[in-house]
């Protein structure tokens, strides 16, 4: 509570006061709870407000319907690297919002990281895909550090080394710009090692599995705003 303070914020446990003391307001509940939040502070909301929901699988459509007419909503799709400034963030504005109150949250959230406008039709996807994907990554990393625990090394430096090699596989993702597939392929020597690992990789259908994690993910994120 003492860090808040440092920052000049201030906290309060009433939802319309946030509303009377700020035009720019996050909606970060469970995105079952999140109606019953609208209701509450729908009487509070003006046309000055934007408001913005980072609820999984809400839609724009349900939040418009639950606020007054004419209100600017927006909805983000955070993952959990946001902490960190690494995140992949993507913002997707309502029929009421304009490229003021989209550029105002581009410019805000790129604080956290990557940050990208897209259609709302992209915010499921990005759920299945990065909300939820940083979980399919840690249980890689985990899974990496494991497989060298079982050859001989210690638990805490394979972790150290199965995080630092997914850092430096996605920096040279983003920083060569070339498909990761031409990045593996650089790095099977022929007859070598990795070639021998992708194969077991391969029989354990590791690209179909993680395809159908972001479908699956994606799906629950639909279903989720259907409710
Ligand atoms: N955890 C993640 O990586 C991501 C989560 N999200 C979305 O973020 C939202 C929050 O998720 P988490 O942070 O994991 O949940 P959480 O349970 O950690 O946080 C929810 C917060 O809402 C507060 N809250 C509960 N009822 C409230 C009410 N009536 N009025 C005001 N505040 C209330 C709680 O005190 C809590 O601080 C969810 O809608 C989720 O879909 C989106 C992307 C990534
Ligand atoms: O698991 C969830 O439903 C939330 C949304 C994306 C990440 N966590």
């Amino acid at each position: 509570m003492g860090a808040f303070q440092d920052l000049g914020c201030r906290t309060t446990h009433c939802n319309s006061e946030v509303l009377q003391r700020c035009t720019l307001v996050f909606l970060a509940t469970k995105p079952h709870l999140l109606p019953g939040v609208l209701q509450e502070i729908a009487p509070a909301v003006t046309r000055d407000h934007i408001i913005v929901s980072v609820a999984a699988g809400v839609t724009l459509q349900t939040l418009q319907q639950l606020l007054p007419a004419g209100t600017k909503v927006l909805r983000v799709m955070p993952n959990l690297p946001c902490v960190v400034q690494e995140g992949a963030v993507v913002v997707a504005r309502g029929s009421c919002a304009g490229e003021q109150e989209a550029a105002l949250l581009r410019s805000l959230l790129s604080a956290c990281g990557l940050c990208e406008e897209t259609p709302e039709s992209y915010l499921d996807i990005h759920t299945g895909l990065s909300g939820s994907g940083v979980a399919y990554v840690y249980l890689f990393a985990e899974a990496l550090a494991d497989g060298a625990v079982k050859m001989g090394m210690p638990s805490a430096l394979a972790n150290k080394i199965a995080a630092q090699t997914l850092l430096g596989a996605a920096k040279m993702i983003l920083e060569t710009g070339e498909h990761p597939a031409k990045l593996r392929s650089n790095v099977c020597t022929p007859g070598g090692t990795t070639i021998h690992a992708l194969h077991e990789l391969e029989k354990g259908a590791l690209r179909a599995t993680v395809m159908n994690a972001v479908e699956a993910a994606t799906m629950r994120a639909r279903e989720l705003g259907e409710r």
